[in-house]
């Protein structure tokens, strides 16, 4: 990538390493850094880099690096346009705090050094340059690869880290992050920390450990509520926080799809994590629909709900209400009562 000005005398170095001041480091002839114009390679590389991986906006700009506390490695070609030198490409890093699941499925919080960005630009890729400027910043940080989490890693880049790095068994998260197996056994990366067990009422589990449960419970034991809970017949509520509401959302009906099968090692987490909201949202709204009896519904109910749960097209409260009454041939008024009224 060329610029209208001479690169190399803005970047003496073949790498240089900038951070939140923009500062390229030596200052031409005792004058500040030319601001503008390094803001101008920044923003030029952020949005073909944005381009390049299909993202919306640029996640690279001048204004974003001088804001954050991260890294951004600038390798240029200083042979190239006369003499006056190129961009080659880029890698931005930085730490993150990030809530992980190691292979285990236990949940800890973690501060490692992310790659955020990385570019290289088209006509120069596969010319080792990549190689370059990650091994340079693999020094320059005193890290391994496998230390490391990767936001969202292309497919080109998965390559590259499996080609150079021998990074391939990836551990399934429910962010956007990726972490390769050996990230867990790092002591460095030992910022690891065990997150606090959550109260009995807390948040619906991350989707990988949901998938596990439900495995596990197809395999031994029939769900709510073909075991009743040892709780009064006419408290019948579905709580989020009730094992048996949990146990709804991992999908052990019968008509639910498929289980998918645990992420393939390389496999973009995106998928899983749009996945995990998907199920999340069902979750939820079955146990609202769940909630509108004041009674424990029977099995053949809860394949409905759970068959309305998965139609795009749901049906409206009042005619569910209708359906499930059917199934007994009672009229509505001692079949059900509301506790909310339907809209
Ligand atoms: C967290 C993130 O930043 S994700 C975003 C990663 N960035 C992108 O996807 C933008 C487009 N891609 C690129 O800019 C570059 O391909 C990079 C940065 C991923 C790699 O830089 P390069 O200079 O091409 O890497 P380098 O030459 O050192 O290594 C080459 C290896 O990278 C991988 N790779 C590079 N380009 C490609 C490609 N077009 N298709 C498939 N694999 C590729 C391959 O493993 C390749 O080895 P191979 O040629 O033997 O198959």
């Amino acid at each position: 990538m060329d610029f209208p000005f001479d690169v190399n005398a803005l970047f003496p170095e073949r790498i240089t390493v900038l951070d939140n001041s923009l500062s390229a480091g030596r200052k031409a002839h005792g004058r500040p850094d030319p601001l503008l114009q390094i803001s101008t390679v920044i923003d030029e590389l952020g949005k073909a880099s944005s381009k390049a991986q299909q993202l919306p906006a640029p996640i690279t700009s001048a204004a974003k690096l001088q804001a954050n506390r991260h890294h951004l490695y600038l390798l240029k070609d200083g042979e190239q346009n006369g003499g006056r030198g190129v961009i080659v490409g880029f890698l931005k890093v930085g730490y993150k705090k990030l809530f992980l699941l190691d292979q285990r499925g236990a949940h800890l919080e973690t501060e490692p050094l992310c790659v955020l960005d990385f570019y290289v630009t088209e006509t120069l890729q596969r010319h080792g340059y990549g190689l370059q400027l990650f091994d340079f910043m693999l020094k320059h940080k005193r890290v391994e690869p496998e230390q490391m989490a990767y936001d969202r890693p292309s497919p080109k880049f998965l390559s590259f880290l499996e080609k150079h790095y021998d990074l391939k068994s990836s551990v399934p998260q429910v962010n956007n992050f990726v972490v390769f197996s050996g990230f867990f056994q790092s002591r460095s990366v030992v910022q690891l920390r065990k997150v606090p067990p959550k109260k009995p009422e807390g948040e619906i589990k991350p989707y990988s450990l949901m998938e596990r449960e439900v495995v596990r419970q197809e395999q031994r034991a029939l769900p709510w509520p073909f075991i009743h809970p040892a709780g009064p017949p006419h408290s019948p509520r579905l709580l989020p926080s009730s094992p048996q509401s949990r146990s709804l959302s991992v999908g052990s009906s019968p008509s639910r799809a498929p289980l998918r099968p645990a992420a393939a090692p390389g496999t973009p987490s995106s998928q899983l994590s749009d996945s995990c909201r998907a199920k999340r949202t069902s979750h939820q709204g079955l146990v609202a629909r769940s909630n509108l009896y004041s009674r424990p519904i029977n099995s053949r109910e809860l394949r409905q709900l759970l068959a309305e749960e998965q139609n795009p097209l749901k049906l409206p409260d009042h005619i569910l209400k209708a359906r499930l009454c059917s199934f007994r041939h009672l009229p509505p008024q001692r079949k059900i009562t509301y506790r909310n009224r339907p809209p």
